[in-house]
């Protein structure tokens, strides 16, 4: 898979060289590369952004450079997936990070300010498939958290680059359940004992107890997520 981010700050991406995306990039996994908005600008001062129509505080991010920077990097087979980190976007969920994870190449707009000029999406749905997803209801200064939290849940996904496959099962949100709560050793710790069917070696008796406190856990913390709900 080919992801490529645009940003005004590349900089913030420097740290998915270290840690399982840094190893999947150097195993040629991942082929990630991270682009300065600012490499398509024209003038002097390298301007992205200006006033918005309507007024409003604030400002808005031009088209121009977005199209430049999208030209060059959208596959003019339509083939790529450009992803909009907006808290105007839909819920970003595990769902979702897996189907990202199907996709050959992933274009992330890290829109800074008030925005993106709302005529670059309408101007890439037609070389692009447009996605504008959300990492959760609270604003953040820009898209890079959010675009750096979707690539980390889509690039462990993508197949080789989390060791054992097994652990991407049991995890939270896999099956629609919070996962069950983990021990390892000691057996006893500050007077505080691991529940004894995990002692038991009984798989089955292991795999019940585990579904029931993923269900217990879930009806306590995450309603919501129940099928009943
Ligand atoms: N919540 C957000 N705030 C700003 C930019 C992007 C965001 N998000 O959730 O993707």
């Amino acid at each position: 898979m080919r992801i490529d981010i645009v940003t005004i700050f590349p900089e913030f991406f420097g740290v998915l060289d270290v840690s399982l995306v840094g190893k999947a990039r150097q195993g040629g996994l991942l082929d990630l590369h991270v682009h300065d908005l600012r490499s398509w600008t024209t003038d002097r001062h390298r301007t992205v952004d200006d006033t918005p129509y309507g007024g409003g505080a604030g400002m808005v991010m031009k088209p121009e450079p977005w199209a430049q920077a999208l030209d060059a990097l959208l596959r003019p087979d339509g083939s790529s997936t450009l992803v909009v980190p907006t808290p105007a976007g839909t819920p970003f969920r595990q769902t979702i990070a897996r189907s990202l994870a199907e996709h050959d190449h992933l274009v992330f707009a890290c829109g800074r300010y008030e925005g993106i000029d709302a005529r670059v999406f309408e101007w890439a749905a037609a070389r692009s498939t447009v996605v504008e997803l959300s990492l959760g209801d609270y604003v953040l200064n820009g898209g890079e958290v959010a675009a750096m939290a979707m690539i980390e849940a889509v690039g462990r996904l993508v197949p080789g680059v989390v060791g054992n496959p097994e652990s991407l099962v049991e995890e939270s949100h896999e099956d629609g359940l919070l996962e069950y709560p983990s021990y390892t050793k000691p057996a006893s710790w500050r007077g505080l004992d691991v529940p004894d069917v995990l002692l038991s070696g009984h798989h089955g008796r292991v795999a019940t107890w585990r579904h029931e406190q993923q269900v217990e856990r879930t009806r306590r913390v995450r309603p919501d997520l129940l099928p009943d709900a």
